[in-house]
């Protein structure tokens, strides 16, 4: 069997664990159900792909098993269903059937949508068990095991995930090392393929000076981005991210004047005992103004993982980005990224990507087959590699987590972080806010009634007062994204009183 030939006469030890953890599934799932009982979910994309060829391998392997084969198998019994959509790309259309014919495939053309077709395929047929190519990162992955039972709601059957635990790499390097072929699209920079409606070449591998020339998948350098070229479906936050501009929801333009807001949760005893001054929440207050962000609301909680999932649960929901900082690292106190998981309701499972990074860094001093530290909230984890950081950024849908300690180190992430976020379009840079202050000599029972009545003219500003002593001047600060509104207020504010009342305006 070529393809159980190939895995086991190439190099790589890692694909060979994952090939036979994967066709040990199909093995296992062949013993429990007849072959009438299972069904193959095929789409032509490219874990389908490979889990077409796994699940080839896994038949002959229980096939030789039971002494019933002993050379190549001509064709492949196990029923397959394709949910046939116009709004399917012509070339993933043609590849299905294409490949169905190339491997004797019995392929059962569904045009409903998948929870009626699949009650009226669990009607008609005696099937109970639906092998699947979803894999660990994929949206809907989130909770399925290997042997997962549908959803409630959906027919009742088993949904058999055998390449659950591979990687965007593992993929590639199966699909090259077999030599199989793949949809043409993936040579044409998609990097996981929907309709022909959310779904554009991955802007990460466009060819620089080129806007519509891409290089394949398989040079994908960061795996966790493969969905970046589909366009999110509207929602009632943004995540402050742009939607691919091809799918005709958005344009930045329609962002730039836009407010999105922030969060930001400072995790850590040592900041509430008041043992240690945050310096880090205030930096990056200054840094999200900078970019025209409007921060909601900065807080502080114990290394506790109750108290950080709480408030991450609160904070992602109310603002548009959320930035955690403290309790990230071994110690028994960092609970910051179990916190975020248990916000997002999601289990902590290992990241070999991650795992890899920590590995180079701590090498020998990380012992035993895993590494805690490389426990990431499951399904909703991308990691941001940029050169001149040693570990990527880690962002968990809208919530970014920041490993810095200290303010030349979150400005360093910080400028990682902006210049990734720029370049892959995943973030929203508004106008800047800008700000005057306004001293004055009146008190503050002077100035109350007409300040109140120049916030009700001026909405769209920011109007605080503060004073730097008790009984010294006060500072009147007005904060907009228009100077000219800004100067317009100030004016009219002067307006009410002698101008010897106003000692300064910068
Ligand atoms: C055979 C099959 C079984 C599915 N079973 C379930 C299920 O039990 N629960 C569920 O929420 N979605 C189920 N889905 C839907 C998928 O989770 C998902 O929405 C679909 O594959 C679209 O993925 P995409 O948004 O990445 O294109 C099933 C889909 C297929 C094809
Ligand atoms: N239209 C469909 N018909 C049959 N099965 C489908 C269909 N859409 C999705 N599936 C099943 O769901 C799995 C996951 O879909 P998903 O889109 O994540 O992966 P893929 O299409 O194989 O690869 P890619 O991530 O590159 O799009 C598929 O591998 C397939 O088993
Ligand atoms: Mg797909």
């Amino acid at each position: 069997m070529e393809i159980d030939k190939a895995i086991r006469e190439c190099d790589d030890r890692r694909l060979q664990t994952k090939y036979n953890n994967a066709t040990y599934v199909v093995q296992r799932a062949l013993a429990l159900y007849s072959i009438e009982e299972v069904a193959f979910s095929f789409n032509g994309g490219k874990d389908s792909t490979v889990l077409l060829h796994i699940l080839r391998a896994g038949y002959f392997l229980h096939k030789k098993g039971q002494n019933s084969v002993n050379g190549d198998l001509k064709d492949f019994p196990i029923r397959t269903i394709y949910f046939e959509s116009p709004c399917a790309f012509p070339e993933i259309n043609s590849f299905t059937y294409d490949t169905a014919a190339i491997y004797g495939l019995q392929i059962d053309t569904i045009s409903l949508d998948f929870k009626s077709g699949l009650e009226a395929l669990l009607k008609e047929k005696p099937i109970r068990a639906i092998f699947l190519g979803v894999r660990i990162g994929d949206p809907t992955a989130v909770g399925q095991e290997q042997f997962s039972p549908s959803s409630p709601g959906w027919p009742p059957f088993m949904r058999l995930n055998p390449i659950l635990d591979w990687s965007y790499r593992d993929v590639w390097a199966f699909l090259l090392t077999c030599k199989v072929n793949y949809c043409s699209l993936y040579d044409q920079g998609y990097t996981s393929i929907g309709s022909i409606y959310d779904t554009v070449p991955n802007s990460l591998l466009c060819i620089s000076n080129s806007s519509n020339k891409f290089k394949p998948a398989y040079l994908l350098a960061d795996g966790r981005l493969e969905r970046a070229g589909r366009a999110k479906r509207p929602s009632t936050s943004t995540g402050g991210q742009i939607p691919a501009e091809s799918n005709g929801l958005t344009s930045q333009d329609s962002y730039k004047n836009s407010m999105l807001t922030a969060s930001i949760i400072a995790v850590g005893d040592e900041i509430l005992f008041g043992n240690l001054e945050d310096l880090l929440g205030p930096y990056l207050c200054r840094k999200l103004h900078s970019i025209g962000w409007s921060v909601l609301q900065h807080s502080a909680v114990h290394n506790n993982i109750d108290s950080v999932a709480e408030e991450v649960e609160r904070q992602k929901s109310k603002s548009d980005m959320v930035f955690i900082y403290g309790g990230v690292g071994p110690l028994h106190s960092d609970v910051t990224i179990a916190g975020i998981a248990k916000a997002f309701g999601v289990r902590l499972a290992p990241d070999e990507e991650f795992e890899e990074y920590l590995r180079h860094i701590i090498g020998d001093q990380c012992t035993g087959d895993r590494n805690e530290m490389a426990q990431l909230p499951e399904g909703i984890t991308e990691l941001w590699h940029h050169d001149k950081l040693s570990v990527p950024l880690i962002k968990c849908e809208n919530v970014i987590i920041l490993s810095a300690t200290n303010v030349p180190e979150m400005e360093k992430q910080w400028d990682c972080w902006i210049e990734l976020a720029k370049s892959s379009d995943l973030l929203a840079l508004l106008e800047p806010y800008v700000s005057k202050h306004v001293t004055t000599s009146l008190s503050d029972v002077e100035i109350a009634q007409p300040l109140s009545k120049l916030c009700l003219e001026f909405p769209d500003l920011y109007i605080g007062c503060y004073r730097n002593a008790r009984y010294g001047s006060l500072i009147v600060s007005f904060k907009g994204k228009d100077l000219t509104r800004i100067e317009s207020a100030i004016k009219a504010l002067q307006k009410k009183f002698q101008p010897s009342a106003f000692i300064e305006t910068k």
